[in-house]
This record gives structure tokens, sequence and C-alpha cells, in this order.
């Protein structure tokens, strides 16, 4: 079966908030906050002698009062070659996230020993399972750890892009516009996208320097990103807004499905508006967009 983007209901991916979870001020602020995903950190955001705390928390945290009638919840374990990963699947298991996000995954082997795990503990495929893509080779791999999405139980379902270990193992320096690791966050989008996943851009440092940060949401929309991930509240407005539809895309689509619902373009595959060819293809992607915008709304209004 060919797998499109358009056989799944889009979800809205935003905004995707990292908190460390150490961090309790931070985590009581949450749900409060406007973002569509959030992270719960426990890699490397908490240090080495805090990490026990950390999950601590985080089962206080899912066990108690926490609003999650909106956005969805992820944990970020540690590695799975690290001491750590027991511990954190552990917790997963006890806190029930939306998904569970693997750093440094370098093959498949790396998701299906997860889904082995959470199969294993709760037979459900209730726990998903996201990936970062954040070291050369997870970059060379990236086809084939998205195929490992077709397996059954795999549970794999997003890529996350870790730029900053990618530049660490690579040498490539930070640099506005990202111009020399544009060709490998492509080929990442490229295998998230042969299979169906969703992908989300890395997260920028300087959350101090929004204009900056603006000008990055809208390359990465451009890319074809479903969103950010973030480290700092700040930024939250400007990945939702660049990574959700904008009022002339919405009009546009709106345009479209008028258009094609006309009794002159019964039996058409393709009309003309306004001297542009548009096809039933671009139906499709404006009746996605609709239904997508009419989702961050039905979010919005039940938070
Ligand atoms: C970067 C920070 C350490 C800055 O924190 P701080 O100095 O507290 O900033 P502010 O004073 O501006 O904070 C203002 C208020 O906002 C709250 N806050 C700050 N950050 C967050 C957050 N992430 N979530 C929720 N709330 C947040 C502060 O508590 C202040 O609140 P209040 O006191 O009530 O006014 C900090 O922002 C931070 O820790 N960010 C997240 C870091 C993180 O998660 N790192 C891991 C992800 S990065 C990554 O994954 C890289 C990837 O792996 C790769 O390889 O590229
Ligand atoms: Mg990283």
């Amino acid at each position: 079966m060919r797998i499109t983007r358009s056989s799944r209901p889009p979800v809205p991916r935003r905004s995707a908030l990292s908190i460390p979870a150490i961090n309790q001020r931070a985590l009581d602020k949450a749900a409060t906050l406007a973002a569509d995903v959030f992270i719960l950190d426990l890699e490397d955001s908490v240090a080495e002698a805090r990490k026990s705390e950390a999950r601590d928390n985080l089962k206080r945290f899912f066990g108690g009062l926490v609003r999650r009638d909106r956005g969805e919840w992820v944990i970020r374990i540690n590695g799975m070659d690290t001491a750590h990963a027991g511990a954190d699947l552990e917790t997963v298991l006890a806190c029930r996230p939306d998904a569970v996000l693997i750093p440094k995954v370098e093959s498949p082997r790396d998701i299906l020993d997860v889904a082995d795990r959470l199969a294993e503990a709760d037979g459900a495929e209730a726990i998903r399972i996201w990936a970062m893509i954040e070291t050369p080779r997870a970059v060379l791999n990236a086809a084939l750890i998205a195929e490992a999405a077709h397996t059954p139980d795999a549970r794999l379902e997003a890529f996350v892009i870790g730029l900053n270990d990618l530049r660490k193992e690579t040498g490539v320096l930070p640099q506005a516009g990202r111009q020399h690791l544009l060709p490998w966050m492509m080929q990442i989008l490229l295998a998230a996208r042969a299979y169906g996943l969703d992908a989300l851009d890395s997260v920028s440092n300087d959350f101090r320097d929004l204009e900056a940060f603006a000008a990055e949401c809208r390359q990465g929309r451009a890319m074809g990103f479903d969103g950010k991930m973030l480290i700092h509240p700040a930024q939250i407005e400007a990945a939702n807004n660049a990574f959700g539809p904008s009022a002339e895309a919405l009009e546009e689509a709106h345009r479209i499905v008028s258009a094609f619902a006309a009794p002159e373009a019964a039996g058409l595959g393709v009309i003309n508006i306004d001297g542009r060819m548009v096809e039933r293809l671009h139906l499709r992607q404006a009746e996605q967009l609709i239904a997508f915008a009419d989702r961050i709304a039905s979010g919005r209004d039940s938070a």
C-alpha cells in the first residue's frame, strides 16, 4: 500500500516545548501554555546525579492534577545505550504519556527494542514512539529507521531533528540560515514522509532573539516540517503562527473547496481558478488544511 500523508488525520504539532523534568516550576507552568506538545525531558537537561529525582518528579506530575485535555505529552528518555534507559522506560509505563521520545536513535533496532518493551508491558498500542534524529549515522539511516514504522507494533509516529548533537558530531558551526545542515534536514524530512511520519524541526538555542527565531520557523515551515521543538515559552507563539495555517492559506483553501463544489466542476479533474490550474489533489490538500485549522480551533476552545 502506498503511504500518503493525507491518509492520516492531521494532528497539530506546531510547537513542542521541552521542559526539564527536574524543573518543578516549569512543569507546573506547562498546562497554562499554548504549546501543542510538551516534551518532558529526562535526557540532556537533567544532570547525571539527578536522573532519579527527575523520574520521581514525572511520576508525581502525571499522577497529579495536570490538565491533559489538550496537547500531547511526551517523555524524552535517555539513550537506550545508557544505564538510565531501563528505569526511564519504567517511568514511561507508570506515567503513560502519549509518546516516548528516544534520543540518538541510529537504527530500526533502537525503535523496535522500545516497541517490544512497551508491548510486553501494556499490550495495546497506547504509547506511541517518537525518535530524535541527531547523529551522522541516524541521518544516513533515516529511511531505514522510518521504515521501522511498518513493522507490526512499531508505534513510530514522528522524527524530531536534534541539530545541537548533529553539529557537535559533525563540526558544522551554528550559522544563521543553517545552509550546511539543510541537505541533511531535507533527507530526514523525505525519509519521514516516505513512511507517513511527522517531522519536527530542531530547537533554536537563542531564545531571546525572537526575530531570528520567527525566521527560522518560517524556514522550517517552507521545508515542510510540521512544527519545531522549543526550549522556552517565549518561542511558542512564533512556532504556532509559522506552522499553523495562515489566514490567506485558509481563505484559498475555502475558495478551492467552493470551486470544486460548483455544478460546473462536477466530473472535472482540473479547473481554472483565476488563471491557475487547480487539481483534485489540491482539493484534498485544501480539505486537510481546513480540517487542521478546525482541529487547532477545537484545541483552543478546550484550553
Ligand atoms: C534555557 C532555560 C534554562 C532558561 O530558563 P530561565 O533562565 O528560567 O529563563 P527565563 O527566566 O526567561 O524564564 C521565564 C519563565 O519561563 C519559565 N520557563 C523557562 N523555560 C521553560 C520551559 N522550557 N518550560 C516551561 N517554563 C519555562 C521559567 O520557569 C520562568 O518562569 P517564572 O519564574 O514563573 O517566571 C530554560 O528555558 C530551559 O531549561 N529550557 C528547556 C531546556 C531543555 O529542555 N533542554 C533539552 C531540550 S534541547 C534539545 O533537545 C537539543 C537536542 O537534543 C539537540 O541535540 O539539538
Ligand atoms: Mg540532542
